[in-house]
């Protein structure tokens, strides 16, 4: 399986490093815009294997997409991160122009490959992808729910002194801070969230969750890259090896939860078609009021979009 992952820098590095030593693909191509980066970056993830054994062959591009040709999956990860005082929206015009250049690029060189997008405003980026692209929805899909849902997790691991390993969780909506975790499918070993937490404390780390990612640019003075990166590559891994694995993952609604034409985080069955299958969940009142909130920021933003295309 070949693997090209757009954008070498925090996150795309940390995702094909993934692929790489955890040998999810045969070939990873590194692309970068700037010259010798993706090079450098695939060369010292090689220089890596013989110490992590792996074998996974990583080569680096700049800007040349004839090396990625034949890919059966793209991660695109090219453009700006957000700096502290920013919202990921403000990203909207400068990461929409890559986006979309990547796009044409990586669909002329792989008509088959499957799309996973990681730039930000996510669910907005996802949007330009599956335009550019004209590919169908189910193999353009957005990378933020695994992320959200493992922060979410680790949070919970850390509040009930258990292994992140047995917290089982599902988030849904848009990856911003209208995101809607949802406790009512919040299980540890299978004990549902709610009978081990106070209501306030599980309250507290669904805000916490919600911002999570403004955390991180907080602390570090531009946004997270392990765990997003790792994300993408379980994404990757899903498809590749044909898991079903069942996760929150961005793509447009055909219907599904009474929703069209808007692009938006659910669970799904991930596997070698990409979604294989959107779940639908049932639903209270509370947590439809709150996917209709999610669902009406990201319409703004995608609205923005569509006005400077
Ligand atoms: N979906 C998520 O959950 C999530 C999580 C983390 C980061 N992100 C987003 O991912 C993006 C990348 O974040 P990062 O921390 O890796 O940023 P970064 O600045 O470290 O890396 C971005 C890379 O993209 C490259 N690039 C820019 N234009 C390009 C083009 N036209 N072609 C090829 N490469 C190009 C840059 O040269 C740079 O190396 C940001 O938009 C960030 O907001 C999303
Ligand atoms: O917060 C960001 O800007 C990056 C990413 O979306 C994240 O959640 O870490």
């Amino acid at each position: 399986m070949k693997v090209t992952v757009v954008g070498a820098g925090n996150v795309g590095a940390t995702c094909a490093d993934v692929l790489a030593y955890r040998e999810i693909a045969n070939e990873v191509v590194l692309v970068d815009i700037k010259e010798g980066v993706a090079e450098g970056k695939a060369l010292d993830i090689w220089q890596k294997a013989p110490i992590n054994l792996y074998d996974t062959r990583t080569i680096g591009s700049t800007n040349d997409y004839e090396k990625t040709a034949g890919s059966d999956v793209i991660v695109i990860t090219s453009g700006l991160p957000r700096k502290p005082g920013m919202t990921r929206d403000d990203l909207i015009s400068t990461n929409a122009g890559i986006v979309k250049s990547v796009t044409e690029n990586v669909v002329k060189h792989s008509p088959d490959a499957i799309i996973i997008i990681v730039s930000n405003p996510l669910d907005v980026m996802t949007y330009q992808a599956h335009l550019t692209s004209k590919f169908p929805r189910t193999k353009v899909i957005g990378m933020a729910g695994i992320l959200d849902t493992a922060r979410y997790r680790a949070f919970l691991a850390e509040e009930l002194n258990v292994s992140p390993k047995d917290i089982q969780a599902v988030l849904m909506g848009g990856h911003g801070d209208t995101m809607v975790p949802l406790p009512r499918y919040t299980t540890v070993g299978g004990i549902p969230v709610t009978e081990l937490i106070d209501e306030d404390k599980l309250d507290a780390i669904i805000e916490r969750t919600k911002f999570g990612g403004g955390e991180l640019v907080k602390l570090m003075g531009t946004s997270a890259w392990y765990a997003p990166g790792s994300a993408a590559a379980q994404m990757v891994e899903a498809i590749v090896r044909d898991q079903k694995r069942v996760f929150p993952v961005c793509i447009k609604l055909d219907g599904e939860y009474g929703i069209n034409d808007c692009y938006l985080g659910v669970p799904v069955i991930l596997g070698k078609n990409g979604v294989e299958k959107v779940i639908e969940l049932d639903l209270n009142a509370d947590e439809k009021a709150l996917l209709e909130t999610s669902r009406k920021h990201v319409l703004e933003v995608m609205s923005v979009l569509d006005k400077n295309a």
